[in-house]
């Protein structure tokens, strides 16, 4: 048994028949990277485990569980964290405020608090600050800070790196990292060499569909197998 387990995904938006059958696991503690081209289905992917978007066909298991079926809010009472693209926070609340809504309302938010900022010593510093007010890099970690809160056992994190200059993308690797020492992780990246350099295992994606699956270990943009699927 895998620690999360697709098999047969089949998405839809209305009559759009978007997952034509993902079959994908994940094993404790790996970090798995969903690559693809842009409109392949890494994030309806990503929807589908989440129940934001729940699929038509096919079985989710998590810890060897069904989640199928289930509304979103228990799916991340579950130990489920998302890490939504394009940073959705709250950006005239502060950093802490922040922190704050995250917390499930049946939780100790000092516990939390305290939690988070141990992963994220940076954070605790500008904790007081606005996060419309926060460096990019700052405002991922405080998405990625977000994701954990709950002690979540899988993240699931959607274009990290997307918009931030390379020298910021850096400190998200450094965060990304830091997370997956207390989490299992699914990874979706448009940067190859940085969904190769933080992942164990990759799926390609293409159609709604997985076409190739592996180690990430010295595999490069150049390798056949993955060139014809992501040059355009
Ligand atoms: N809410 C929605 N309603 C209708 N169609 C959608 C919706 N969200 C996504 N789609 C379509 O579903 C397909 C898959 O989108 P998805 O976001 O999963 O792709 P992706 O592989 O994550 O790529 P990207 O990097 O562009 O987000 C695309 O054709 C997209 O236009």
């Amino acid at each position: 048994m895998s620690f999360l387990e697709l098999e047969d995904v089949q998405t839809y938006y209305g009559e759009s028949h978007v997952l034509q059958g993902v079959t994908l696991d994940v094993e404790e503690q790996e970090i798995v990277a969903l690559i693809g081209r842009n409109g392949v289905g890494k994030t309806t992917t990503l929807r589908s485990i989440l129940q934001l978007t729940p699929p038509r066909e096919g079985t989710i298991r998590y810890k060897g569980e069904e989640i199928g079926g289930k509304d979103t809010h228990e799916v991340s009472n579950d130990g489920i964290g998302w890490v939504p693209e394009e940073r959705r926070m709250f950006g005239y609340l502060t950093v802490e405020e922040n922190i704050r809504v995250a917390v499930k309302p049946d939780d100790d938010f000092e516990a939390q608090r305290e939690y988070v900022y141990s992963l994220f010593p940076a954070l605790d510093e500008f904790s007081e600050k606005e996060a419309r007010n926060l460096s990019g890099g700052q405002q991922q970690m405080l998405a990625i800070a977000r994701g954990m809160v709950g002690q979540n056992e899988l993240l699931l994190v959607d274009e990290p790196s997307e918009g931030l200059a390379p020298m910021i993308v850096d400190q998200v690797v450094d965060a990304l990292e830091t997370a997956s020492e207390d989490t299992t992780m699914v990874l979706v990246e448009q940067n190859f060499p940085l969904a190769m350099e933080l992942a164990d295992r990759f799926y390609l994606i293409d159609h709604g569909t997985v076409v190739e699956s592996g180690s990430t270990e010295g595999v490069t943009a150049d390798d056949e197998r993955i060139r014809r699927y992501l040059s355009a």
